[in-house]
């Protein structure tokens, strides 16, 4: 089955991984992973590096699939649906987006119409597309730089134009790889800011937010997960699972966790 509508009710199942495992070269990457995720439930992805949070989300994004287990990403079981019409329906923020080429912001927000990195040859929007990617454009304050090429935008223009292009399709599920790489603090903090205000304007979107650092999580961040060694070593609610004891045992190293007002940080425990 595919996803009839792109917008699930709040509480609906839109992601279910049971026992997952994915062996790459021999070498576990992934190894029994469950996972539930719900409409509206912002997801935050921490682990050290190498612990395999990129391997997860692109289970999650239907980027290739498990070798062993179940991955059901909005009520779709990956190996028995077309993977590319899945993917339509979820959006997938990377921070290696390999486009080279000097296109316009409006046309690069339009390419996740297209599931493309370039312009397609001989595809025009319509009327309502472009309309759409120009609100977007906007909600992510973008609204001044439209004719910017690629090539020559900010990291954090790059950043807000992949998520206007994750969002053109509407999609049900948000993926954002390291939202916040390469950014300076303020463009961080724009960034987190536009992340709560998408989520308040489109509660129902669930997403999953890869990060290396803590400080990077937006308030509205209601879940986490702790990836170790290929493995969930905790997740559920953020509060009961960003902890001192269990972020210091997943990075194997004395972390001290503190938060205020949604906000987190980390610093050496010792
Ligand atoms: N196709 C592949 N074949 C073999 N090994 C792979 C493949 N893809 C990833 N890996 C390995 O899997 C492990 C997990 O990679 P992954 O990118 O998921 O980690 P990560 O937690 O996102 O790391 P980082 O924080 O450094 O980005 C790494 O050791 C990586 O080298």
């Amino acid at each position: 089955m595919l996803p009839s509508s792109s917008s699930p009710e709040i509480g609906t199942e839109v992601l279910k991984l049971e026992h997952v495992g994915l062996v790459r070269g021999g070498r576990p990457l992934l190894i029994d992973v469950n996972l539930t995720v719900h409409a509206g439930e912002r997801w935050a992805v921490i682990g050290a590096n190498g612990a395999g949070k990129s391997t997860l989300l692109s289970l999650c994004g239907a980027v290739q699939h498990p070798t062993s287990g179940t991955v059901d990403v909005l009520g779709a079981r990956l190996g028995r649906v077309e993977i590319r019409e899945l993917r339509t329906h979820i959006g997938h923020v990377n921070p290696r987006h390999p486009l080279q080429s000097p296109l316009p912001i409006l046309d690069v927000i339009l390419t996740g119409l297209t599931g493309s990195v370039e312009k397609m040859m001989r595809w025009e929007p319509t009327a309502v597309e472009s309309a759409r990617a120009l609100e977007l454009a906007t909600l992510l304050g973008l609204g001044s730089k439209l004719a910017e090429p690629w090539t020559t935008l900010s990291q954090g223009e790059r950043g807000r134009t992949l998520i206007a292009r994750a969002l053109i399709t509407d999609p049900a599920l948000l993926l954002l790889d390291e939202p916040s790489t390469g950014l300076d603090v303020a463009a961080r903090e724009q960034l987190l800011e536009t992340v709560d205000h998408l989520v308040s304007v489109r509660p129902e979107l669930a997403t999953l937010l890869v990060t290396h650092h803590l400080e990077e999580l937006p308030s509205s961040t209601t879940h986490a997960a702790l990836v170790t060694d290929g493995r969930i070593s905790a997740q559920g609610l953020a509060r009961e699972v960003l902890t001192t004891e269990a972020v210091s045992e997943s990075f194997n190293y004395p972390i001290r966790i503190s938060e205020h007002e949604g906000r987190w940080s980390a610093r050496a425990g010792r």
